[in-house]
């Protein structure tokens, strides 16, 4: 009788460990343990080191004990209390999260590398990895943002895939961390196309409702751009299919649908940041509801253009008018996001919206004030700015061109 070959368990590294950062390590930590012959069972956590101190309102403040009275470096903290105090604090995580400052050993074997990063230090913290990971890694992008540099515009997903040479997806949806922290119901999308080589087994249906579940196409990372082949998957892992995937995250309070668009799921995770900075401006004037859904309206409409003008015919108008990544995120985002408040809040302060950044996110990072830039500096490359009037009125705004009064007629159609 044929025996069957020793199955090794996929190792999984969380790259970040911000407030979206824990909240995936502990879901994601949660997923393993429910699935000890895919994963193994401790989860690693990259903290950018830093040393804080745990404050007078935490549950864990205690003045007799260090950790309250002298700085304590967070990885510490975090391995000791089991709660992330400065990114995510009130939150337990599970116990197989390990919280590891050294990025080399925290990568170290693993097969499945999350990016939980802020866009900006994405290129700087793949650079420290080259050299580190295993050449059959494969990547999931859940950072938010785009890569504009001198040579065009690239996915964050297929900036990591082809600086480490791995295949890399992308988790993209209407996700406010903290909600998912407290287990409260949300839904989120996958790009998850993999080579062909890493489903040894039938790709399953993961919802028969979907139309767009079942295609299996050809990356969205073209393979031609990277130094190398894709290394297979040795055939002692498991497979690592849409199906596996989709058990690394899919928790009964955080559901999980499957694409193949990583180009439209990346795209609606980065430009919603553009749309919530507007929606923030215009509640800030005090101008209600309607005025947020006249933004958003436009803002949905100049995301699909830019797939579509800029990534192809692979961006399907359905990513972004259907699933959670597209017009869900713009919703949330523009509902509660730290984009949305940060802006409304410089409006109704008179204060720069990089002051609130520093002064109120207690270290957290804006990704709209960026993308924005990103966004034009690529748009004007181009010359076409005039063809995205709400990505440029944010721009503008931005850099004191011109006043959020001005939005309604900046993004009135020209004839
Ligand atoms: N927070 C959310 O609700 C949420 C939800 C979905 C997606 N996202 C996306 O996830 C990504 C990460 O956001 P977050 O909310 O986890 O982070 P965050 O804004 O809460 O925290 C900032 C993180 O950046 C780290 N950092 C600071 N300087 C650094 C450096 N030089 N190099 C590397 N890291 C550094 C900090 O240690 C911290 O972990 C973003 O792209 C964001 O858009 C966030
Ligand atoms: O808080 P924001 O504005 O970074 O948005 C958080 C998430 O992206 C919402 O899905």
């Amino acid at each position: 009788m044929a025996t069957l070959a020793a199955q090794k368990q996929h190792k999984v590294t969380i790259v970040g460990s911000g407030n979206w950062g824990t909240t995936m390590s502990k879901l994601v930590a949660e997923n393993v343990q429910a699935n000890p012959h895919l994963f193994q069972q401790t989860v690693q956590m990259w903290v950018y080191e830093e040393e804080c101190i745990i404050p007078k309102g935490s549950r864990h403040y205690d003045p007799s004990s260090d950790m309250s009275t002298k700085p304590q470096k967070l990885s510490h903290v975090i391995n000791t209390l089991h709660e992330n105090i400065k990114y995510l604090p009130g939150i337990t995580l599970p116990s197989n999260v390990v919280a590891n400052p050294d990025l080399p050993a925290a990568v170290k074997d693993s097969t499945i590398l999350v990016f939980v990063l802020p866009h900006q230090f994405i290129p700087r913290v793949c650079d420290q990895l080259v050299g580190h990971i295993v050449p059959f890694a494969r990547g999931i992008c859940c950072t938010k943002g785009v890569d504009v540099s001198e040579k065009g515009i690239r996915l964050m997903s297929e900036a990591i895939g082809m600086r480490l040479n791995i295949y890399c997806g992308a988790l993209s949806g209407a996700n406010i961390a903290s909600e998912i922290a407290q287990e409260k119901y949300s839904e989120t999308t996958v790009a998850y196309d993999p080579p062909p080589m890493d489903s040894r087994h039938p790709t399953p249906k993961v919802s028969p409702s979907s139309s767009q579940v079942d295609l299996i196409s050809p990356s969205r990372v073209n393979p031609s751009s990277r130094s190398a082949p894709l290394i297979p998957l040795p055939s002692d892992y498991p497979p690592l299919s849409r199906e596996n995937i989709r058990k690394l995250f899919h928790r009964p309070y955080f559901h999980v649908r499957i694409v193949d668009d990583v180009a439209g799921v990346s795209l609606g995770g980065a430009l919603k940041n553009i749309i919530a900075l507007a929606a923030g401006y215009v509640d800030g004037l005090g101008w209600g509801d309607n005025a947020k859904a006249a933004v958003m309206r436009v803002g949905i409409l100049e995301m699909v253009r830019f797939g579509k003008a800029f990534f192809g015919d692979s961006v399907k108008t359905g990513t972004f008018t259907e699933e959670s990544c597209g017009v869900a995120d713009v919703i949330t985002s523009c509902m509660g996001g730290r984009n949305f408040r940060c802006a409304k809040r410089s409006i109704e302060t008179g204060k720069s919206i990089y002051e609130i950044e520093e002064t109120e996110l207690n270290g957290q990072k804006l990704q709209g004030t960026s993308t924005a830039h990103e966004v034009h500096t690529f748009l004007k490359s181009q010359g076409l700015e005039a063809e995205y009037p709400l990505f440029t009125a944010v721009y503008d705004i931005l850099e004191g061109n011109v006043k959020p009064e001005q939005i309604p007629e900046l993004i009135e159609p020209k004839d």
